[in-house]
């Protein structure tokens, strides 16, 4: 997947326009019973605007014509009549169509976010998270308007400008096709700011994706902006990233500003066309004067939907590139999903078996190469390794957030790419460096490890960790708010947190990626006491920076280049004095034993 940086512009690909309309359609065809309605009371009022004029010219050549009174206010009160029943079902439209266009973005984002989901670790690599986000709010809210604007103003308006150009025509001939003289010309014109505003369109949406990143990303790292005080430097590119995205919304609105000119103008001419002839008809005897002023209420008739239909033309060609970039995603297939013939894994033991697996991220970049070692159930791994040597790499196999380039992972003797990915990782405990704990409460950040797991079992898991004693001094204990990321606690207290969470969902097979952080000494004597509890009978793969941790693992296995080029004890591995030698003689020597 092609790799995309905060300031970098994503690329596009112009999506055929009839291609993106139906997508787009298809997505309202769930509310067909809701539209139909919509489109029945839209027709109502049509009618009555349609049947106006007949009435007039009815008034005006019979009724006034012939001075009866009578006939004249029979005419009027039906007219009001039918008017007041028209701006009712109006209403009822506009409130209806609000629902059923709320209803669609709705289950639109329901599915973006969903797909997200599935997606892989590749895709995720691909691109900064805060470009998905502006895909997933911003640009799906774009479409919003879109949608109850395709309703609400073209269906309809498409269809009362055909019943128009239907009443014109059984009016007058050749006054029908004194109004169409122009469109030619309008349709034109539109097709050509078309076909330039939408790539313009598509870089403004870039840009502001950019921004959206950029800003994400400082947000995110405000800390170490604020740390190494950047602050100047960060607001200077937000602001050079705010008069870029500024400057391709002009390019792009500067054309769509030609359209209101052009309909109007063209309205204009329209009508002075229709005039001329009109008059010169009635001066030849072949229309009466009824029908002529009959005949300009259909003209603004005609008008109406056509510059609706042309404003829904440029607020379609404005969001496009929303839509396209919305597609581009619910496009993109997982890399990493269940096969159709996946099985659901039994309950494991947890042997694992590398066999001659070769991977690599980035095309030509290889980072692991051949690499084969075999795990029995039960047994505790530390994975050491210079850093950049590999060690993620293979937890990551193992956990199918990437597949192998060749060779197998195994697990209990069961390739894992025959499993569904839903009963692989269920039985796995993955703890990353950086903890990650939810905005909300500890309880329901414990109870993330197993989600039907009750309070006692919680505090039971809380207890084996050593995180009770903390989490009750807390102000609400179990029940204290901990903000995003869990920033109001200490590094030391999250990992406690992350262990209970690990310990409650029980995995037959543990992933720690130990932290290397300072943190107190009674709080670190906690945490070793808790990763012991952690690994206690289940297989375990650690990679490790505390040489306590190393040791107390049944066996170290030294990463070097993507090569697994040791394996045993520590003492085997010191009396071998090969690359485990060289890292303790450099690195973990200099560790206390119980740090
Ligand atoms: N998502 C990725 N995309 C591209 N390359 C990656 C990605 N993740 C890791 N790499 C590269 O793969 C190699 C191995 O990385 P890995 O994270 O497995 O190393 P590690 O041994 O765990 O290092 P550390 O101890 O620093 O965490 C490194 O050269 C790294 O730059």
């Amino acid at each position: 997947m092609a790799k995309n940086t905060v300031k970098q512009d994503e690329k596009f690909t112009i999506t055929g326009k009839r291609e993106l309309i139906s997508r787009l359609f298809t997505y309202m065809v769930p509310y067909r019973n809701e539209v139909t309605i919509v489109l029945t009371l839209m027709v109502l009022v049509m009618v009555v605007g349609l049947i106006n004029p007949y009435f007039t010219r009815q008034a005006i050549d019979v009724y006034i014509r012939n001075e009866d009174m009578k006939g004249l206010a029979l005419v009027a009160g039906i007219m009001a009549g039918l008017n007041i029943l028209a701006m009712a079902a109006s209403r009822a439209r506009i409130y209806k169509m609000g629902i059923v266009s709320n209803k669609i973005v709705l289950s639109m984002r329901e599915d973006l976010y969903a797909h997200i989901q599935k997606l892989s670790f590749s895709f995720f690599d691909s691109r900064p998270v805060g470009k998905i986000l502006a895909r997933v709010v911003g640009d799906v809210n774009a479409l919003q308007t879109l949608f109850s604007n395709s309703v609400t103003s073209f269906l309809p308006h498409i269809l009362q400008l055909a019943m128009v150009t239907v009443m014109m025509f059984i009016l007058n001939y050749k006054l029908a096709l004194a109004t169409m003289a122009v469109m030619p010309l309008l349709g034109g014109a539109m097709f050509m700011i078309e076909a330039k505003a939408r790539p313009r369109w598509q870089e403004f949406r870039s840009k502001r994706s950019n921004l959206n990143a950029f800003t994400h990303e400082s947000f995110a790292g405000v800390r170490v902006i604020q740390g190494f005080a950047t602050e100047d430097d960060s607001r200077k590119t937000h602001d050079s990233m705010v008069t870029e995205m500024m400057k391709s919304f002009m390019s792009a609105i500067f054309l769509n500003d030609f359209f209101w000119p052009l309909v109007e103008s063209s309205w204009g001419i329209g009508s002075c066309v229709v005039y001329f002839v009109g008059v010169n008809l009635v001066f030849a005897g072949d229309i009466s004067l009824g029908t002529l002023i009959a005949f300009t209420m259909y003209v603004s008739m005609f008008w109406r939907p056509v510059m609706n239909i042309s404003n829904f033309y440029n607020t379609l060609i404005t969001n496009f590139a929303s839509a396209e970039r919305i597609f581009e995603i619910l496009d993109i297939n997982p890399d990493i999903e269940s096969s159709e013939k996946a099985l659901e894994m039994k309950r494991i033991n947890g042997s694992v078996e590398f066999r001659n697996v070769d991977f690599s991220y980035e095309d030509g970049i290889p980072v692991l190469t051949d690499v084969s070692f075999k795990v029995e159930a039960g047994e505790s791994i530390a994975l050491v390794g210079e850093t950049g040597a590999g060690k993620t790499t293979i937890v990551n196999l193992l956990s199918r957030f990437y597949d192998t380039d060749s060779g197998d992972v195994l697990i209990d003797g069961t390739d894992i790419r025959t499993v569904t990915l839903e009963s692989l990782r269920s039985q796995m405990g993955i703890m990353l460096q950086d903890t990650f704990l939810f905005a909300a409460t500890i309880r329901e950040n414990i109870r993330y490890g197993k989600l039907d797991a009750a309070d006692e079992e919680i505090e039971r898991a809380a207890r084996a960790v050593n995180a009770h004693d903390f989490i009750m001094k807390l102000e609400n204990g179990y029940d204290t708010e901990i903000r995003e990321r869990g920033s109001r606690l200490s590094v030391g207290q999250r990992q406690l947190i992350s262990f209970a969470r690990a310990l409650l969902a029980d995995p037959r097979i543990l992933i720690l990626d130990e932290a290397t952080s300072n943190i107190d000494t009674q709080t670190e004597r906690l945490v070793q006491d808790g990763i012991k509890k952690l690994l206690k009978n289940r297989t375990s793969f650690v990679i490790a920076h505390r040489l306590s941790t190393i040791r107390d693992c049944d066996r170290i296995m030294v990463i070097n280049g993507g090569v697994i080029t040791e394996s045993g004890t520590h003492e085997e591995l010191l009396a071998m004095k090969g690359d485990y030698y060289s890292l303790y003689m450099s690195q973990y020597r200099f560790l206390s034993e119980g740090a």
